[in-house]
């Protein structure tokens, strides 16, 4: 049955149209109705083109494929619809479509929206009836071009990429034994593209060492479809020796029979070059890191290690998966683990260097060793820590060297106590925690009785045993957070924390410390083969006052300890109110004699010295203070106050000037021109460094003879540097200046120091000349100090000679010099110049 319609469409088909057809043969109409149906519902465009250009005829499909209504696209010719048709092409084409009769070619079409469109035209010629017509059927060949497009595309990226990466394909033909190789392929050999060697001549590129193998594994993938994958070395037509990898499979037919062989090829020399200095380097890294003495160590930009150098991983113990996390804390020291952590979240949060002091376990020693641990970070480009870069170095030498000078800066060498310094320094924080804390503390001052005594008998190697015995004792004694400190020679203080703040109660319990301490140091020594004894002699104060000073505390302790002396020894004293006003009546001494001082009132006194024949041959200068409101002071008052204060300096330099000023008026008169002067000098102002050129210059100044100028020293000056003293009594020994050692027998001199000292004289003390008529032992000294002298070669003087009998009892003895009440009181200059002028007038008995 024939569709709808068909009539009205036939008449629109261009031989209907022309009416030539026999209009009475319907058969033959129905044949055209539906030949013309048929045309114009076509898929395909179909046109029918004139000689001239224009259009004959044009079905729906063509309207639609160009969008364009029928009659617009009638009235158009070929040129306007088909892209580069010229009429003189057009004539061309025409012509040789009448000779060909049909053509198919592929050209564009312009579509009303000025868009191209690609088309396939297959055009016949038809001549009827004297008319002569181009039929073409159009074909819309869009999704055809474009997939030709995308393949040329790939094909081309394909081309692309194998050029880039150089690989190519290959492909083995197992019947005729030729290998395919593309031109990729060809290239690699350095041969012309299309090269088809067998695959003997394709082996033989391989280099010698390798063909055998590529000829098993190729023999195994043709027998048994074995693929292989490896990389070999190859030596090109032109000689250039290159690393090749090699992939090969089997390709089967449809019977399972392996038909061919084939794969990739590709030119792998560059990617070995590099892979070769990559590994070459990662190589000299891990030598250098390995060879380096310290550890080394790379952390991710999150903080976490994940490598360390051989030093770093054989000195730790730790292995590799002890990096990773928080495994690596394990070789650090306990007590250093929140320190270091903290530290290096910190810089790993805030990208800054990190650099810290810790201790790391060594499994070398089974020790913790000091490092110096720093890491520094590295950022990509955008700034972002993506790596950090650390070192570990032992500096446990040095650690060790510091807290070893700060060991010798801080303790005592000898009872690896803490010294004077550090014992301020602790003294004055057990002082800041008392007042935070609400808590009483006290400091005890310790002495040893008579230690210097047994120091000189013993010898020094055993006194420094005993002094560390004491040291232990009294560290057993004490509880951690007290300290014990060795504060002079003998001399150690204490201090105790945490007592009860009431100063009764702490007052109890520091006396209770202290007896716990008499008790523990009376106890025997055992030194060497011998039991010795000593006993010590304690000053207690209590910490509490906001305004004490550090100096305050040791001042009051020392000051108790005195009293604890005084009051027989190897015992203790609690420092009081009593005497807290005996210090604060010295503080104020020492304040006015400071004022005095300045107002020149202090004045020496001359006490004679004469000689066996009763001559007075000098005179001792004995300082007097010239107090307008207590009148004239004796030394005893003021001098133990101006030894504290230091102002004995000044002092004892006021007095040698003015006895130098006296000496040098005396030596200008006749009378008293032989007169020499005994000062005396503080062993304070004899260590001064600038003692001898003080001397000097005031003899300079005053013009006074040094020869008959004479220091009256005491031992207590030989103990603190005797090699140095010697040495400043030589010095002034060269300029004429006598010495004469005072207190004689009272000390501790050994003969070793007196037979080395340039002395001229020994002064026995009053002490023992008092009682020389009634106590045998006193009488036993003086003879042996006179003795002691005469074999030395000095002069031995007794001083405080009161009475005629000791005067003969000296003089039978052989002393030779004498001073004392008996030959006159100190007086001032001018009564002693007065006196000695008197006596020089009157006849000789
Ligand atoms: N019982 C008694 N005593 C007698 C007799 N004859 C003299 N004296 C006293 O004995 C002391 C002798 O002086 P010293 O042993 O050097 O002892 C001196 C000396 O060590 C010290 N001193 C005095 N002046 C100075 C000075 O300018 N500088 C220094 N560093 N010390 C001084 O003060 C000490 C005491 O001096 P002074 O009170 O003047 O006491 C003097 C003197 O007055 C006597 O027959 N019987």
């Amino acid at each position: 049955m024939a569709p709808d319609g068909w009539q009205e469409q036939a008449q629109g088909l261009p031989l209907a149209a022309g009416g030539r057809l026999n209009r009475s043969d319907a058969l033959t109409r129905l044949h055209h109705g539906l030949a013309h149906f048929a045309v114009e519902n076509a898929a395909d465009g179909i046109v029918w083109l004139r000689r001239d250009g224009s259009h004959e005829y044009a079905n729906t499909a063509i309207c639609r494929m160009l969008d364009y209504d029928r009659d617009d696209l009638m009235r158009r010719t070929v040129y306007d619809v088909c892209v580069g048709f010229t009429p003189s092409l057009w004539q061309e084409h025409w012509e040789a479509l009448k000779q060909a009769g049909s053509m198919c070619f592929e050209a564009e079409l312009w579509m009303a929206d000025g868009r191209t469109l690609p088309v396939e035209i297959n055009a016949n010629f038809l001549a009827h009836e004297g008319r002569e017509f181009n039929c073409a059927s159009v074909r819309d060949i869009t999704e055809r071009k474009q997939a030709e497009e995308a393949l040329n595309r790939s094909d081309w990226l394909l081309r692309i990429a194998g050029q880039a990466a150089n690989i190519g394909g290959w492909a083995v033909d197992l019947q005729s034994g030729r290998i395919l190789w593309s031109d990729q392929v060809c290239a690699i050999h350095d041969m012309p593209a299309g090269t088809t060697p067998t695959v003997d001549e394709g082996i033989s590129y391989y280099a010698p060492e390798w063909r055998e193998h590529v000829r098993k594994l190729f023999d195994r993938c043709a027998n048994d479809g074995t693929p292989f994958d490896e990389e070999f070395e190859l030596n090109t037509a032109l000689g250039r020796r290159i690393w090749v990898r090699t992939m090969g499979e089997a390709v089967r037919d449809a019977s399972g029979t392996i038909t061919q062989v084939q794969g990739a090829f590709q030119d792998i020399t560059e990617q070995k070059d590099v892979k070769r200095t990559l590994d070459q380097s990662r190589r000299y890294f891990q030598e250098l890191a390995d060879a380096m003495p310290i550890s080394v160590w790379v952390a991710d930009g999150n903080g976490h290690l994940f490598y360390g150098n051989t030093t770093l991983m054989t000195y730790s113990g730790l292995n590799r998966a002890d990096l990773s996390g928080a495994g690596w804390m394990a070789a650090i020291h306990p007590d250093d683990r929140e320190r270091v952590s903290r530290a290096w979240d910190r810089s790993v949060r805030t990208g800054r260097e990190y650099s810290i002091e810790f201790r790391v376990h060594s499994q070398y020693d089974e020790a913790y060793r000091w490092h110096l641990v720093k890491a520094v970070p590295v950022r990509d480009d955008e700034g972002t820590i993506v790596r950090w870069y650390g070192t570990a170095t032992d500096i446990h030498a040095r650690r060790e060297n510091e807290e070893k000078i700060t060991r010798l800066a801080l303790y005592d060498p000898l009872t690896g106590l803490p010294n004077r310094r550090l014992l301020q320094d602790r003294l004055h924080h057990a002082m800041s925690a008392a007042v935070r804390h609400h808590s009483g503390g006290a400091v005890l001052f310790l002495d040893l009785d008579n230690f210097k005594n047994l120091n000189d008998t013993l010898g020094h190697d055993e006194g420094d045993a005993l002094l560390g015995e004491v040291a232990r004792r009294l560290l057993a004694c004490l509880r951690e957070e007290d300290t014990v400190a060795r504060f002079g020679g003998d001399e150690f203080v204490i201090v105790i924390n945490n007592l009860e703040q009431a100063a009764d109660l702490a007052a109890v319990q520091a006396e209770s410390v202290g007896h716990d301490i008499l008790a523990t140091l009376n106890a025997p020594y055992q030194l060497g083969d011998h039991w010795r004894h000593i006993t010590p002699s304690i000053g207690i104060t209590l910490l509490g006052d906001p305004d004490d000073t550090v100096n305050d505390l040791l001042k009051r302790a020392d000051f108790a300890m005195y009293q604890a002396k005084a009051a027989g020894r190897n015992t203790l004293r609690l420092f009081d109110p009593d005497m807290q006003a005996t210090v604060n009546a010295r503080i104020e001494l020492g304040t006015r004699m400071r004022a005095a001082l300045e107002r020149g009132e202090f004045e020496p006194y001359y006490q004679a010295q004469v000689n066996a024949g009763g001559q007075i041959t000098g005179a001792e200068a004995l300082a007097r203070w010239n107090d307008p409101e207590h009148g004239v002071i004796a030394p005893a008052q003021f001098i133990p106050v101006a030894e504290d204060t230091g102002l004995i300096i000044d002092l004892g330099a006021a007095m040698l000037e003015a006895a130098c000023h006296q000496l040098a008026r005396w030596a200008r008169d006749v009378d008293t021109a032989t007169l020499s002067v005994s000062v005396n000098i503080s062993a304070q102002q004899f260590q001064h460094p600038d003692f001898v050129s003080r001397v000097q210059t005031t003899l300079r100044r005053t013009g006074a003879p040094p020869d008959r100028l004479n220091l009256e020293i005491t031992e207590s000056l030989l103990l603190h540097d005797t090699e140095e003293a010697i040495h400043r009594m030589m010095a002034l020994k060269r300029h004429g200046i006598g010495f004469s050692l005072d207190d004689f027998g009272t000390g501790y001199s050994s003969l070793y120091y007196l037979k080395r000292l340039p002395l001229d004289q020994i002064k026995i003390d009053q002490r023992f000349v008092r009682d020389v008529l009634t106590d045998p032992n006193d009488a036993v000294i003086v003879r042996t100090i006179i003795l002691l002298a005469q074999s030395l070669g000095l002069e031995a003087i007794a001083e405080g000679v009161e009475t005629e009998d000791i005067h003969r009892f000296l003089e039978q003895t052989g002393c030779q010099a004498f001073q004392g009440y008996l030959f006159g009181d100190p007086q001032p200059a001018t009564d002693f110049t007065n006196a000695l002028r008197q006596a020089l007038s009157q006849p000789a008995p």
